[in-house]
């Protein structure tokens, strides 16, 4: 290890000198590195963008200068250059020299080792007109089309003309065409392609969606999100930014990131999947208030929240749930999920030996289920952060991508200015959890059945407990809502006061690769190796 550092300190002093010179090209390992005038720099073959041969000679002539010199030949590497909170642009350096020979070898070599990195060549795009502020057709053609081409990625291009378009179409096509799909819009449009490919894989492989416990088969076609929606939280939880260049670049590289996705049933009947928020309460009632005012735009929140908080509503209902003990993880831990985080990676394997281990049998049947009884302001089940802008750290900080478990927050009856400060805490560094109004536990299945749908059941002759008035005739203090709330459903409304909800660990694949450690952060923790070295 000390004399790969020497060996590196050395190289770097060799490239200061040969980027003073012509241009060089250096091997690391077996890794690409280049070093131009600019002074140091260091690009990853892995995170090369292309490699083009440019003509100089005419840029020269035009500008009138370098008249006297050799004929030149030159190339330009285009790559990705990392500036702050995760933001990605496409950066690019010429090279050139008099040697045409050497030139074109220098082209031929590096295109060879991109050849060797598996990226996307042919992908499927769906673009939602109307998401957001309206602008991803014209985000997609001016943002990322050119640095597709520019990639050689080519593209199948569809604009959707009417909600579940993208989700009917992936059915019909030719999927194995493809090497992803990617969805331009916000949640709501991500949702759409999601069931799309995961319920055409399962239909492929005869998986029937409506068995709650059925093993569901893992989707490897990978969806890339450029994110042009009102919140894109599923894009910022696994990028760091909302961003369409920096998902752009991160579908040309080809990254990778699984993502866990939890099925929603009623009776024995297929719902919905979620990704990232399912919450009934505050968030259902904002988001059914919200579809009327679409045309607000993302502002529509903002307003409909105002009015829900104002409306202050409780809902009573028992839910029951079975903790998540394969994961080594807790809600309440200080660190966050990053790019190669080693908890998703643990519990992965955990879950795996587990069901080598108990084979065809239904073990989950056996373990413990909780039970809680009460009455709530919000029920929120996260199987990420569900980190937005409006919320950079999430409604639940250390929740992780790819871990086969949801973080179910509990946030009973409280007052007005208790809420609030709950809700202000989604905005701020301050714990989120630290009240005692909140309880939060990480999950792997859960059910909900609201209070309403309970006394109907358990009293069907009584007619008069049908009615939604009877509810709270008995509390007439009580702030309960006489009727149930709706379930949000990653920004999609869903009406049932009871459903199961199971978590089905990296169940499918991002184009992203999590959120990469700050820039700052990596630097202290490499300064930190090389003391310890
Ligand atoms: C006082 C400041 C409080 C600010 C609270 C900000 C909370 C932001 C939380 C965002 C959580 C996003 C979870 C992701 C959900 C997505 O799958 C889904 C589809 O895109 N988006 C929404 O449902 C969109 C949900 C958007 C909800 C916005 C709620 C805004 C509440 C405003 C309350 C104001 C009270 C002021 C009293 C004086
Ligand atoms: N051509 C279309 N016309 C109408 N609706 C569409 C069309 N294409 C897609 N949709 C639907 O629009 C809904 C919302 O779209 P999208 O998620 O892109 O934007 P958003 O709701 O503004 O953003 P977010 O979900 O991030 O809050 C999706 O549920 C999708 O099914
Ligand atoms: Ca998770």
């Amino acid at each position: 290890r000390v004399s790969a550092l020497v060996l590196r300190r050395l190289s770097a002093i060799l490239m200061w000198i040969l980027s003073n010179a012509w241009f060089e090209i250096l091997y690391r390992d077996r890794e690409s590195v280049l070093a131009w005038e600019q002074g140091l720099c260091f690009v990853p073959t892995s995170e090369i963008i292309a490699v083009e041969e440019t003509d100089l000679n005419k840029k020269q002539r035009n500008s009138g200068k370098w008249q006297k010199m050799a004929k030149l030949h030159a190339f330009t590497v285009y790559y990705v250059k990392k500036a702050q909170n995760h933001r990605w642009r496409c950066s690019d350096v010429t090279f050139w020299c008099v040697d045409e020979q050497l030139c074109n070898q220098w082209i031929q070599a590096l295109k060879e080792l991109l050849e060797l990195q598996t990226r996307p060549k042919q992908l499927l795009v769906y673009i939602n007109p109307y998401g957001g502020k309206r602008q991803g057709k014209r985000i997609y053609e001016q943002k990322v089309a050119p640095l597709f081409s520019l990639a050689s990625i080519s593209t199948d291009v569809f604009v959707t003309e009417r909600a579940n378009h993208a989700k009917d179409n992936l059915f019909e096509v030719n999927i194995n065409k493809y090497d992803g799909v990617v969805c331009v819009g916000g949640d709501g449009m991500f949702s759409e392609v999601m069931h799309g490919l995961i319920g055409r894989m399962q239909k492929d492989s005869g998986i029937d969606q409506n068995n709650p416990k059925a093993p569901l088969v893992q989707c490897n076609i990978r969806i890339g999100i450029i994110p042009a929606g009102s919140t894109d939280c599923v894009c910022y939880s696994t990028v760091g930014i909302s961003d369409p260049v920096t998902s752009a670049l991160h579908i040309i590289l080809g990254d990778s990131q699984p993502l866990d996705v939890s099925s929603v049933h009623h009776n024995n009947t297929f719902l919905k999947y979620t990704v990232s928020l399912l919450g009934y309460g505050f968030y259902g009632d904002v988001l059914k208030d919200s579809e009327k005012k679409r045309w607000m735009g993302p502002m529509r929140y903002d307003y409909s929240g105002f009015k829900t908080f104002l409306s202050h509503h409780c809902y009573e209902g028992t839910i029951s749930f079975q903790p998540a003990k394969h994961t080594l993880g807790s809600p309440r831990d200080k660190d966050s999920c990053r790019t190669g985080c080693h908890i998703c990676r643990q519990s992965e394997q955990q879950l795996a030996e587990q069901r080598k281990k108990c084979g065809l049998k239904h073990e989950e049947d056996e373990e413990e289920w909780k039970v809680i009884k009460g009455k709530f302001l919000a029920i929120n089940a996260v199987n990420m952060s569900c980190a937005c802008p409006r919320s950079p750290k999430g409604l639940s900080p250390a929740a992780h991508l790819a871990d086969g478990s949801a973080d179910l927050i509990l946030v009973r009856k409280c007052s007005r200015f208790d809420f609030l400060r709950y809700l202000v805490r989604h905005t701020n560094q301050d714990d989120q959890f630290d009240f005692s109004f909140v309880d939060v536990y990480r999950v792997k299945s859960f059910q909900f059945t609201s209070k309403l749908l309970e006394d109907n059941e358990s009293d069907v002759t009584d007619i008069g407990k049908k009615h939604f008035g009877q509810f709270c005739r008995d509390h007439p203090a009580c702030c309960c809502n006489i009727a149930n709330s709706t379930w949000n459903c990653d920004g999609e409304t869903l009406d049932s006061s009871a459903i199961e909800v199971r978590v089905h660990c990296q169940l499918m694949k991002l184009f992203a690769r999590g959120i990469e450690e700050n820039h700052k952060e990596a630097v202290s923790n490499q300064s930190r190796v090389e003391q310890l070295l």
